[in-house]
């Protein structure tokens, strides 16, 4: 169980600065959604929590300064799945999927790490793919081979950029179900961006809104009103309540749009 804390994290592509003084938290056994409209920083936010990129300010796992953890305690760690994840080595899904563990596999593969596998790969049910080659699959396949490498780990803080990108609608839902149950079950601390917004306010317990490279809001999914949707992202949306209390959004309109009510 590791809490993840960012603050006053800020991060420049070629002093052009794309994160500005972010802060915020994650609780293990909580899924956190980050959203907002294209370029606000999501991806980027991730690759700096996954060690990819080096910001400015803290990123801490239980106070401890991610920059001091040893490069393979970090991976040991901290599981970052990234939007435009692809291979071109001919694996098949299974060996795929066992190399989600390579900090764990030694010289041989151990029981656990062939049992792990398998139990990844049988709960996401797609174990019928294991013999397959991933450049066989379609895109949603491998997205889900993808997700299934980032489970194997078994991490402590699980960081998932767009991961139902590729998928169709019964695939977005048992895959983030999958997430949310496993979220719980192993206290993993779980940021995930996600474009789909009824999606985030029905799976995530808070959501984090970026907004060139600021957060704009953050909290419960309630924090989706029809004036936060205008702000961020320009359009007109009804927002309702369901039985649950959480919010489901219809666009109506861009407010650009000359054409429509
Ligand atoms: N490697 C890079 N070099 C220079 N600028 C970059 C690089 N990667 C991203 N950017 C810029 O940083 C900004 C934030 O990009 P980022 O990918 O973090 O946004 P995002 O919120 O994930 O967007 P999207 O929803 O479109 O995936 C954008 O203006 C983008 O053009």
């Amino acid at each position: 169980m590791v809490r993840l804390e960012i603050k006053n994290l800020k991060f420049s592509y070629n002093s052009k600065p794309v994160l500005k003084n972010i802060s915020m938290e994650v609780s293990p056994g909580k899924v956190t959604a980050v959203i907002g409209p294209n370029a606000a920083g999501k991806s980027t936010l991730l690759k700096c929590i996954a060690g990819i990129l080096k910001p400015e300010g803290s990123i801490l796992l239980d106070g401890k300064e991610i920059n001091n953890f040893k490069r393979e305690n970090l991976t040991r760690a901290v599981s970052y799945l990234s939007q435009e994840s692809s291979t071109r080595a001919v694996l098949t899904v299974f060996e795929g999927v066992l190399l989600g563990r390579i900090h764990s596999l030694s010289w041989r593969v151990s029981d656990e790490d062939l049992k792990a596998a398998w139990n990844i790969l049988r709960s996401m049910d797609i174990h019928k793919l294991a013999k397959r080659y991933l450049n066989e699959l379609s895109g949603g396949q491998r997205q889900m081979v993808s997700i299934a490498q980032a489970l194997v780990r078994e991490p402590k803080v699980l960081l998932l950029d767009e991961p139902t990108s590729n998928l169709d609608l019964q695939h977005q839902l048992e895959i983030l179900e999958l997430i949310r149950g496993l979220t719980i079950e192993r206290k993993i601390s779980t940021l995930i961006v996600l474009h789909h917004l009824n999606l985030a306010a029905r799976y995530a317990d808070e959501l984090v809104i970026l907004n060139n490279g600021e957060v704009y809001a953050s909290g419960k999914p309630s924090v989706l009103t029809p004036e936060t949707l205008r702000s961020i992202y320009g359009v007109n949306a009804r927002v309702t309540l369901d039985d649950h209390g959480i919010p489901q959004i219809t666009p109506i309109s861009s407010v650009r749009s000359k054409h429509l009510a």
